[in-house]
């Protein structure tokens, strides 16, 4: 067997090569820069290796967090990152449909505040959307965003190691900074989920190349059984450039924006306790994802002019900033018993065994990313066409919310409604399946709570405000998923729905379609996807407050880059349009400063 000293020396191996790997803390922080980059998630870090790839160009990377750590590479451990310092920990307001069995009614809502953003704590899963979804972002306006112009993007980034799906170069490359794989170790009960898929008359597919409705197994942004982050993925390769500089534990409190010149000229900086000014000689980005990025406008003075006024904060620009937040969200409560012992168990991953495993070799339970192993894409308008346009993800999990402890607090799910319906499997083998909700008509806000920038923004997440279109999709995919739990596949385990209902939806019959939208808008899981709030359209549209090239509109200097200025949530996991996005503006911006590209 695998010695306890071999998993030590792995374990310092792993250490070093991350302490060792990502940029250091810059201690001369020049007073101006050509490009001054606001946060390094996902679309941060992928925007300062295309830029600084200008020799000419010296870029400054600014996060409010720290460097990442050794345990938040640990595929297995994901959920657990949210309760460390590498999480801003956002809570939605209490609203009048979803979220009300969660604590105070309020669901959490994690984002990575750490070297790497989001995708440090994200479950790695990697899925680019449809072909429709950026043909639509095109046909509304934004020329160049359509799927054609979109994919050379996604695959510039990719560095696919699924070596079947490797072959399809159409839609695949091996090139990228961006490692994409399988895990190397699954549950069987996975393999269940895509053989159930397949008895209800659905098909296996690559969902990242030309058609997407159907099964698969998850893809993963992972490299030898642990997590890429953006950051390991884009800045470690450029720890050295001499024209770029990281500034982490830094707080951006303000842009600075010239008003008689309308020009943003540079940034409000908090560091070690102090507040300084840097100044940017060609642009300002923002890539503070789509909490960050719409309150650090409003608090520069571009947002609803009323809205600025009520925290006296003087309006600069009158755009609607904040607005069109979108989300994908599903029934987190949807469980399965089984007669077998082949879920995914805290107790039974944490063992020595599997450590030792997971730092010799990189194998084991530990590399399987949160449980999460399979999906499926559903269009249910279009039943039977493969090149349809999903509005409906089935999200297969090896487990469920009793799988581990700390699911409850994760989710945030209140503990009286815990103790009625979960306590009681608490120890039990189960799955589950998240019916998740593709293409919402609900929209979301993000406000200010007042004009402090340490203060948390506001997030109305307005699920199920829609007059019922939102709830028919979920409800239709908790029927897709009792009928998958039906089959042979599942049937072999033993599979049976969870019937203990919850007190709050007891008064309807349990199993009606009254009692799953009551269940929906009590336990309502986000999937974390949150965007949109920034939206990129024309000058014609009134909800657009970034044009086609990510130019906030009404001023120069200053541009947008990152989940936040997507016009409408794709049927994707937005991780990966994200670095799409990114990989697209940093040309976007060398072709402007006339590089070609
Ligand atoms: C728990 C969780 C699970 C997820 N799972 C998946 C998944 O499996 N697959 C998938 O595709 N997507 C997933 N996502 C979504 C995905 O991670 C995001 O869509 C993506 O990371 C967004 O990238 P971004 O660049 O817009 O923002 P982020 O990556 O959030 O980056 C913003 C950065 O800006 C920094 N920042 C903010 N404000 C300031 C300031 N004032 N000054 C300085 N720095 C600042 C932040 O600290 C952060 O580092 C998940 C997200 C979460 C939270």
């Amino acid at each position: 067997g695998d010695s306890v000293l071999e998993a030590v020396a792995g374990f310092l191996k792993d250490a070093s090569e991350l302490h060792n790997g990502e940029p250091e803390d810059t201690e001369h922080i020049y007073p101006e820069y050509d490009f001054i980059i606001i946060g390094a998630g996902t679309a941060g870090c992928v925007l300062s290796n295309r830029l600084t790839e200008v020799e000419k160009f010296n870029v400054l990377l600014i996060e409010a967090g720290d460097a990442e750590q050794i345990f938040m590479d640990i595929p297995v451990l994901a959920t657990m990152l949210q309760f460390t310092e590498a999480n801003w920990n956002y809570q939605t307001e209490p609203q009048e449909a979803g979220c009300t069995g969660m604590r105070a009614g309020r669901c959490a809502w994690p984002r990575g505040k750490v070297v790497g953003g989001s995708s440090v704590l994200h479950s790695m899963m990697h899925t680019r959307g449809n072909r429709k979804d950026y043909d639509l972002w095109a046909d509304n306006g934004n020329p160049g965003w359509d799927y054609d112009n979109v994919l050379k993007y996604f695959k510039k980034s990719e560095n696919m190691q699924i070596p079947e799906l490797a072959k399809d170069t159409k839609y695949h490359s091996t090139k990228g900074p961006m490692n994409i794989q399988e895990p190397k170790w699954r549950t069987s009960l996975s393999r269940a989920f895509l053989e159930a898929g397949l008895e209800t008359g659905g098909k296996i597919i690559d969902y990242n190349g030309e058609k997407q409705i159907g099964y698969s197994y998850i893809q993963f942004t992972m490299n030898n059984g642990s997590r890429v982050s953006s950051s390991r993925a884009f800045l470690h390769p450029i720890k050295n450039r001499i024209n770029f500089h990281l500034s982490k534990n830094t707080m951006v409190t303000k842009i600075l924006i010239d008003q008689r010149k309308k020009r943003a000229y540079g940034v409000l900086l908090y560091k070690g306790g102090e507040t300084f000014i840097v100044k940017a000689k060609r642009e300002v980005i923002l890539s503070a994802g789509a909490i960050n990025s719409p309150q650090l406008l409003m608090l520069s003075g571009i947002g609803p002019t009323e809205h600025l006024r009520n925290k006296n904060i003087k309006p600069l620009i009158n755009l609607p900033v904040g607005y069109n937040l979108q989300d994908h969200w599903a029934l987190g409560g949807l469980t399965f018993l089984i007669n077998t012992t082949d879920s995914l168990r805290f107790e039974s991953i944490a063992k020595s065994d599997n450590v030792i495993q997971y730092f010799s070799h990189h194998t084991g339970p530990l590399t399987a990313p949160t449980g999460t192993e399979a999906l499926a894409f559903i269009d249910t308008k279009d039943l039977h066409n493969s090149d349809g346009y999903p509005d409906l993800e089935l999200l297969f999990v090896a487990g469920s919310i009793v799988s581990q402890p700390a699911y409850k607090y994760a989710f945030a799910i209140d503990d009286d409604l815990y103790d009625a319906v979960y306590k009681p499997i608490t120890d039990m083998h189960t799955w589950m399946v998240f019916p998740m909700i593709l293409r919402p008509k609900s929209r979301g806000r993000i406000t200010l709570k007042n004009n402090d920038p340490f203060e948390k923004p506001l997030i109305h997440a307005n699920y199920f405000t829609d007059g019922g279109h939102d709830e028919k999709i979920i409800l239709y995919g908790i029927r897709k998923i009792i009928e998958l739990s039906k089959t042979k596949s599942f049937q072999k385990y033993g599979s049976t729905l969870h019937d203990t209902p919850i007190p709050k939806c007891a008064h309807y019959k349990f199993d009606s379609d009254l009692y799953w939208i009551c269940a929906m808008k009590t336990i309502t899981n986000t999937i974390y996807h949150h965007c949109c709030t920034v939206k990129m359209g024309p000058s014609s549209d009134p909800e657009a407050v970034v044009d086609p090239r990510l130019k906030v509109y009404g001023i120069t200097g200053l541009r947008v880059v990152d989940a936040s200025i997507m016009p409408n949530i794709p049927a994707a996991h937005t991780n990966a349009p994200t670095m799409m996005i990114a990989e697209k503006a940093a040309d976007m911006i060398k072709e402007d400063w006339g590089i070609s590209v």
